[in-house]
């Protein structure tokens, strides 16, 4: 072997082999990506060379090969790319690959483990787990020798003659001993998949192509199907379940970004603070987070985005302030907006089954930006009682359909004739405001749980408002005082806060019954349940509900004022505990109940007793508390100690009733 030269590397450092080894990164393994990537890029280089006619003779199928030396302790990674001249191993190995790793230590050796990337290190990084590095190499330029290239670590290179025939390059690597799982199949095919799965060029190992090779992002849209897009997806992420919708990114200007993001079913499981979008760089993976480039509220999106515009050595912290970065994150949220505007538009029973998991990320992106606000606060839909007729528009009186008791209404039997949200059970706030502002202007009845609120959301609708369920998480804390702000002239009142005037009629029970007191007969049920109840906390009101048939309205109501409540939410939300019930509530009283009638006129039972009170003042008393009772229950239902007390007594009613 004619050793054809023998130098230093130009590199200042003299310890920055050490370096390089022990401390730069933790992941060693991103060697891997780094030399595959130089061989696609060499195999690219030798096919632009060909187009260009320098190529004489056939230009080979690429490939990569990758193999295992187990006696040797070595791995190489061969490519039939452009191969490099002994001038070009000595200009970009001794001097670019080398210099420019000294470099980049220096600049990012306190915060190499902090960057998004770990880029730019390049051939370099070899050394982080070889001993040895070899470079065997032949130009495709006629007439260039083939060479061969050796390092062991030390700052000192030689160069030898190849008997190499082929044109391309093999990089040899051997390993240093700590560093020998690099040997192992099954941690080879690992990498590949992890980092260089999308490149285009086939990957072999042990005689079988190892790599996917097809990135669909790159992929124009038109040419993907839909089961494409799933196929993607169920490969990116196994066994999960079906994605709702996806965005496919793809721009050129005034940075390069391409994409898929998926919408996933959002499961109360799912970490929805944790990134799981895949961020490549040319189709060279670089990181599972990359929380700093997409804006938060779309975290929970899954896919991939690839920009080899994003800055990959810079800090994490800096990425975040980033112009460009700042710039595609808001690409994204545009994009993101535009393709929930479409499905609005055109395939509505699409955005409603999408809507429940979609609508989270919507009220979620709303609050936290601006401009995404602005984009979607027209495709911001509720569930409503509200019921068109055939004939009637969306904007017409509600007509409410009383009979019903699902007020969750299915989509899918929502189908005859034309497709409108309003037929399917869903509202914008918009027309909800509109078709409501004769009778209650700027206000917004809603529910937030079906089944506690049952009784309140049955009182409304029997007296034909309309009312949106608005029961997720992030509407209760979050979305009805941010939509509270933001039209600051409509308040939200939840069914159970207060009684609607509308609700009400004139209260018969008003005129004065008792001379001697000048009290009326409102004033003396309150007084009766007053002493009944004995619960000075308890806000006891009396009103008379209105319907055609009293007996189908409840003879008592607990209420929670609106802001009363919000606030208690509020703190609960803070100390992370679920709301207790306030004892300081509004008990309302239905004057017009048979039930409170017959109460009333038993409490007037004049018969005294030694004890104090006559056997039908004791009944109209349990019966108060039974009435109070039943209003908690259906409200919020009972505690221990109150279910108690509620069997006890009822079996003393019944006890009394059959005597
Ligand atoms: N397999 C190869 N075939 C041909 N030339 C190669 C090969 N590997 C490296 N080179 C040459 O060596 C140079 C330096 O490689 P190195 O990986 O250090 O940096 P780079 O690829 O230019 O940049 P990056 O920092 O993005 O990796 C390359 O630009 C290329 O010219």
């Amino acid at each position: 072997m004619t050793v054809l030269e023998k130098g230093n590397i130009t590199i200042h450092t003299e310890n920055i082999f050490p370096i390089i080894k022990k401390s730069l990164y933790t992941d060693h393994e991103i060697f891997l990506r780094e030399l595959i990537s130089n061989a696609v890029d060499a195999i690219s280089k030798l096919k632009m060379a060909s187009f260009a006619g320098e190529v004489s003779g056939e230009v080979p199928d690429p490939e990569i090969v990758i193999r295992v030396d187990d006696s040797n302790k070595t791995l190489s990674i061969s490519d039939n790319g452009i191969g490099m001249t002994p001038d070009e191993i000595k200009k970009y190995i001794n001097q670019v690959a080398f210099s420019s790793a000294e470099e980049f230590i220096q600049k990012y050796q306190k915060d190499a483990n902090d960057l998004i990337g770990h880029f730019g290190l390049g051939f370099y990084s070899a050394f982080m787990v070889a001993k040895k590095v070899e470079i065997d190499t032949l130009s495709y330029q006629p007439g260039s020798p083939a060479i061969h290239w050796s390092c062991d670590g030390s700052p000192e290179f030689e160069l030898t003659e190849s008997s190499r025939t082929q044109i391309g390059t093999t990089v040899t690597l051997t390993l240093m001993d700590d560093e020998q799982e690099y040997l192992a199949p099954e941690r080879i095919r690992q990498l590949v998949k992890t980092y260089s799965d999308f490149m285009s060029v086939p990957i072999k190992f042990d005689n079988e192509i190892i790599n996917k090779q097809k990135s669909p992002w790159k992929e124009s849209a038109q040419n993907l199907t839909s089961d494409d897009y799933l196929e993607f997806y169920r490969y990116l992420y196994p066994f999960q379940e079906e994605p709702l919708l996806w965005v496919h990114l793809n721009t050129d200007y005034p940075y390069l970004l391409n994409g898929i993001l998926y919408f996933p079913k959002l499961r109360p499981d799912v970490d929805v603070s944790q990134g799981h979008i895949k961020l490549f760089c040319n189709q060279v993976f670089v990181s599972d987070h990359c929380e700093e480039i997409i804006p938060e509220f779309l975290m929970p999106l899954r896919g991939v985005i690839d920009s080899p515009d994003i800055p990959l050595n810079v800090s994490r912290s800096a990425l975040t302030n980033h112009r460009t970065v700042r710039s595609i994150a808001n690409h994204i949220a545009k994009k993101i907006a535009d393709r929930l505007k479409s499905l609005y538009d055109e395939t509505p029973e699409e955005y409603l089954r999408c809507w429940e998991d979609v609508g989270t990320f919507v009220k979620y992106g709303s609050l936290k930006d601006e401009k995404f606000k602005k984009q979607v606060e027209d495709i911001l839909v509720y569930k409503t009682t509200y019921k068109p007729t055939e004939t009637t528009s969306a904007n017409d009186s509600p007509k409410i359909e009383v009979e019903s008791d699902d007020v969750w209404q299915n989509v899918e039997s929502e189908k005859q004739g034309e497709f409108t949200y309003e037929k399917a059970g869903y509202t914008t706030l918009k027309s909800y405001l509109e078709r409501n502002k004769e009778r209650h202007e700027n206000r917004v009845f809603y529910c937030t749980d079906t089944n506690t609120q049952a009784t309140y959301v049955e009182l409304y609708k029997g007296q034909g408002i309309e009312i949106l369920f608005m029961d997720s998480f992030i509407d209760t804390n979050y979305f009805i005082p941010f939509l509270e702000r933001e039209y600051s002239e409509v308040k939200f009142s939840r069914v159970d806060s207060e009684l609607d005037k509308t609700l009400l009629q004139e209260d018969k029970a008003n005129e004065i019954v008792d001379p001697t007191t000048n009290k009326t007969r409102s004033e003396q049920i309150k007084e009766i349940f007053e002493l009944a109840l004995n619960k000075p906390q308890v806000n006891i009101r009396t009103e008379a509900l209105k319907s055609d048939n009293p007996q189908s309205t409840p003879p008592a109501m607990v209420l929670l004022p609106e802001a009363m409540r919000r606030f208690r939410e509020m703190m609960a939300l803070s100390q992370q505990q679920g709301m207790e019930f306030p004892d300081d509530h509004v008990l309302v009283i239905n004057t017009t109940h048979p039930l409170i009638e017959n109460i009333y006129q038993l409490s007037q039972g004049s018969i005294v007793q030694a004890s104090g009170d006559s056997p039908s003042q004791e009944m109209a008393k349990m019966l108060c508390q039974h009435v109070y009772d039943l209003a908690l229950i259906s409200q919020k239902g009972l505690d221990a100690e109150g279910m108690k007390s509620f069997v006890e007594r009822s079996n003393q009613v019944l006890t009394r009733l059959t005597k």
